[in-house]
């Protein structure tokens, strides 16, 4: 075999250069590279270059056989690798030529003559990509990639990382040099990933380079094998694959010496889901200890400092070269609204669709599943059949998730209302409004989310649309319990991420610069003195996200006193301003603690005395201000800072803060507007009401706890047991019905404020035959369609039977409803729902051995589903047998009525 390839040393050394082995040869249905020869044969200009990458102890002997010292050596050498250019200098054999002595002599030259050549067909490799120039930075972070070193990327999102590997790829799969391997952490980004390169021209032609998926959601095997034999110049896996069953079917390609490089795209997922749900982002160690040739390469669009130092450390980098760009979109408009009712925030959002007469691609960020299903369903309803809305969530199945995305990219479902499982990394260039139901739960997924924006760079809308209370769920719910086996540090920063985020929702400065300062970037530069002026801040626009300002009050006095607790507790405690001592000292309880200084003690309590007497009494109690504290630190007067709380210690996991506008704002006296929350408004209420609440809440919650006991016995039931099982789900059912009819009431416990409720206007709502039955009591005329539709006329007040129509038409529990009452309570305006009838279940299936756990799963699922407000359950993530199923669900629940099953 002849030798091709690219040597460190001069060529009157002809023995060291090195040699490639011959590629593998394609199967039939892949179209493999090219061989050596081939190419050769062809005149192919890539064939008669030098080497990217080092050959390997394979590649050398079957040149330098012949020469038989200088074939130990080698082997040695390609053993330790001693890289060209990287300072892989080592002694490798005292009795012939070393290794050092060689690259002494002649590194300097030869190197860089080789890197520029390297580098001009690097350049040309632009032409495969269909770019003129490089961008700024890339080909910095390419010149480091053909030395061969560990390298860190940390640019803004949309600003061309991935050429800065693909170029290479290409490079090296072009010089027969092997694959790039690149560990994606969604199969969605990976399907993206793949589809762009294989759509470029120069990847269509015969014996292009091509990129492939591997994982779950590669139904082909055959090309997991071509894969591993090194035909494909991209391989795109995720880490679970990769970890898993797919690390040692790597090894031969990796003895050979032919993966060039293996890239961590999205590395910031590395600390945010490798501690709970994506364990397999931690184990990445593994392929670097198993393979630690490799070169890495880490790519983030949100990393802060402290993710930059954990992504080194866990994909353990070799002084990597490291790029941090600019973060900053300036074609991003970022604004924050206020919820209002959910159907009013859909109207928003819609209105931002269809401007213009026009439907704009969107993205629509919820924290849930079930808030997804129903965010979703609300869009499909308001923009009716012609304009699709897609979902995407963790429960899509996979041929679903392949057809959302591609109807999502060619704009025949402009709208998609997903979780977190969908675009990250996503190429799609026009999407002009990104919005988020409820805050995501930090600013690394914020950033992440919203640079999928604008991609053309022309001005895009992200719009979070929130509540305070969104909030506790990242604190106290599910996401905070995944936390508890979580190191303090990563707890540390996944708190203060959650924190900061809450600081710049609250939109007292710039969001672009609150933003750009959080990941550790200059603001001054790129935004200037003035702001990003495009954010709603810097636009004067921030009240417009307020919601209603009518409902806003003033709260000056009684904020001035917790403002000036804040700064007294911080003063007294050494900065430790917890919870608890902001609200004694507020209230005027406070004992000092043995080592506190009287005088400052003194100083301090006398400010906040002076304060506290202009405060109305009831006013100044303890549990007035924890909820007043709750509202001041939701228009950002105050923040928070977690803090480690030692072991045995039940403290605060925060300590309080003035924020600079809480600071201005003690110091300068402005008027406090804020918008009372619920606890404060139920504080607000004459004794007995709030009692009456009260009482309300408890039993529902008490209710609620019952049934999750029940739900987790049911759980706990084994399969063998079915009759325990069915006593079980029978006596959940029951529970479950008597709260779904808490729960109507509760819900509409927030009535349409009717003043006058015999004020009558009518109002024409449209609704399909069969729901007739809960409107008759209030039905005043009812007129056909020429469509077949009905139309009733319904009395009530305008307000109201807005609200009610939204309520129960739109709503997916509308089939089970049975009566409706309304009622006039207190001044307040009650609908009674009894809720109860068909539940209607679509299974799509086929039978699988294991019938009795995917039974049972089907009927967990479904309870899940019921409680979470919903009526209906598409089953097709189970393989079962229907009729099975069908059974256990009529003995367990008795109301189902109908059951179908789709082909
Ligand atoms: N040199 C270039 N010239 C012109 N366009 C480019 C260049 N490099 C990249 N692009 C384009 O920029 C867009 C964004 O690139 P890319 O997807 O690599 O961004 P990214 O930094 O990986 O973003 P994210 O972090 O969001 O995944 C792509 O459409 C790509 O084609």
């Amino acid at each position: 075999m002849q030798a091709i390839g690219w040597s460190p040393l001069p060529s009157s050394q002809p023995a060291l250069r090195t040699v490639t082995a011959a590629p593998s040869s394609s199967g039939p249905l892949f179209r493999g590279p090219p061989s050596c020869s081939t190419l050769r044969a062809q005149g192919d200009p890539w064939s008669q270059r030098g080497h990217l990458f080092p050959a390997t102890a394979a590649t050398f002997s079957a040149m330098l056989w012949t020469h038989h010292r200088r074939r130990r050596l080698l082997r040695a050498l390609a053993s330790r690798r001693c890289f060209p250019g990287s300072g892989g200098t080592e002694l490798i054999d005292a009795g012939a030529l070393s290794c050092a002595q060689l690259s002494a002599s002649a590194r300097p030259s030869t190197w860089q003559a080789t890197l520029g050549e390297l580098e001009d067909e690097a350049r040309s490799v632009l032409n495969f990509f269909g770019h003129k120039e490089p961008r700024e930075g890339q080909w910095d972070v390419i010149k480091a990639c053909l030395q061969q070193r560990d390298i860190a990327v940390y640019w803004a999102t949309g600003a061309g990382k991935s050429l800065c590997y693909q170029l290479p790829a290409v490079l090296a799969w072009k010089r027969n040099q092997g694959v790039v391997i690149v560990i994606e952490p969604t199969i969605s980004l990976m399907h993206d990933q793949v589809v762009g390169f294989n759509s470029h021209p120069g990847s269509r032609e015969r014996f292009g380079p091509r990129a492939c998926l591997l994982g779950s959601a590669q139904e082909d095997p055959l090309v997991e094998q071509a894969a591993i034999s090194g035909e494909y110049c991209l391989v795109y896996i995720t880490p679970e694959s990769l970890t898993g069953k797919l690390l040692d079917a790597f090894e031969p390609l990796y003895a050979e010496g032919r993966i060039a490089m293996m890239v961590v795209d999205e590395a910031d997922r590395i600390p945010m889901w490798g501690h709970d749900f994506r364990t397999s982002f931690r184990d990445l160690w593994w392929v670097r200890e198993k393979y630690p040739n490799i070169p890495v390469m880490a790519a983030s669009g949100s990393a802060t400092p402290t993710i930059q130092r954990d992504i080194a450390g866990q994909l353990a980098l070799r002084t990597p070269f490291e790029s941090i760009g600019n973060m900053f979109r300036r074609n991003l408009c970022i604004s924050v609204w206020r919820k209002e009712t959910f159907n009013r925030d859909m109207e928003r959002v819609i209105s931002h669709v269809t401007e213009d007469g026009f439907i704009k691609a969107t993205i629509v960020y919820v924290p849930t599943k079930p808030s997804a299903k129903k965010v979703q369903r609300k869009l499909q309803e308001l923009l009716g059949d012609l304009i699709k809305v897609g979902l995407y969530t963790g429960e899509t199945s996979i041929p679903e998730r392949r057809n959302v995305y591609d109807a999502f990219f060619d704009n025949t479902m402009p709208v998609i209302v997903c979780t977190v499982a969908f675009g990250m990394g996503i190429d799609k260039p026009d999407i002009e409004n990104i919005f988020h139901y409820s805050p995501p739960r930090n600013v690394e997924d914020y950033m992440q989310q919203i640079g999928r924006a604008g991609r053309d760079g022309r001005l895009a809308r992200c719009i979070m649309i929130m509540a305070h209370e969104d909030w506790r769920i990242y604190e106290n719910g599910v996401f905070a319990n995944g936390l508890k086996d979580w190191p303090d540090e990563d707890v540390a920063w996944y708190l203060n991420s959650t924190e900061r985020f809450q600081q710049i929702a609250a939109g007292r400065s710039c969001r672009w610069e609150a933003l750009l300062s959080y990941f550790g970037r200059s603001a001054a530069e790129p935004l200037g003195l003035a702001g990003c002026g495009t954010c709603d801040v810097c636009r004067g626009k921030r009240s417009e996200g307020q919601g209603d300002v009518e409902a806003q009050r003033v709260f000056t006095k009684e904020a001035r006193l917790l403002l000036s607790a804040v700064h007294a507790a911080q003063d007294l405690n050494k900065g430790h301003a917890d919870h608890k001592a902001i609200l004694q000292i507020a209230a005027g309880k406070y004992e000092p603690s043995s080592g506190a200084v009287p005088r400052r003690y003194r100083d301090a309590m006398s400010r906040v005395d002076i304060q506290r007497e202009s405060v109305k009494p009831g006013r100044g109690s303890q549990i007035f201000l924890k909820s007043l504290l709750d509202m001041v630190h939701e228009d950002g007067y105050v923040r928070r800072v977690f803090r480690k709380v030692a072991e045995g210690d039940d403290g605060d996991r925060y300590v309080w803060q003035l924020s600079e506008y809480g600071e201005a704002a003690l110091k300068w006296g402005y008027p406090v507007h804020l918008h009372p929350n619920k606890e404060l408004k139920l504080l607000e209420l004459p004794e007995d009401q709030r009692r009456e609440v009260k009482s309300d809440q408890k039993g529902l919650k008490i209710k609620k706890d019952d049934i999750c006991k029940l739900f987790a016995e049911f759980q706990m039931q084994t399969v063998d047991d079915p009759d325990g099982m069915r006593e079980i789900a029978q006596e959940l059912r029951r529970e479950l019905d008597a709260l779904l009819n808490i729960n109507a009431q509760v819900d509409m416990e927030q009535p349409p404020e009717v003043t006058d409720v015999d004020a009558k206007t009518s109002l024409a709502i449209e609704v399909s035959t069969k729901k007739k039955q809960f409107i008759q009591g209030i039905l005043k005329k009812s007129t056909k369609t020429k469509a077949g539709k009905q139309t009733y006329e319904v009395s009530g007040s305008l307000k109201g039977l807005r609200n009610m129509v939204s309520y129960i038409v739109k709503r997916p529990v509308c089939d089970h409803i049975l009566e409706i009452t309304w009622q006039r309570q207190d001044g307040k305006f009650i609908c009674i729902l009894k809720i109860c009838g068909p539940i209607e279940l679509q299974f799509l299936g086929k039978p699988s051995p294991c019938r009795r756990t995917a039974q049972k799963n089907v009927i967990i699922e479904f309870m899940r589903t019921i409680m979470s407000g919903s009526r209906s359950l598409w089953c097709d993530r189970y393989h079962t047998n229907v009729a099975k199923v069908q059974e256990a669900f009529r003995t367990a629940f008795p109301t189902v009525t109908s059951i179908r099953s789709k082909p």
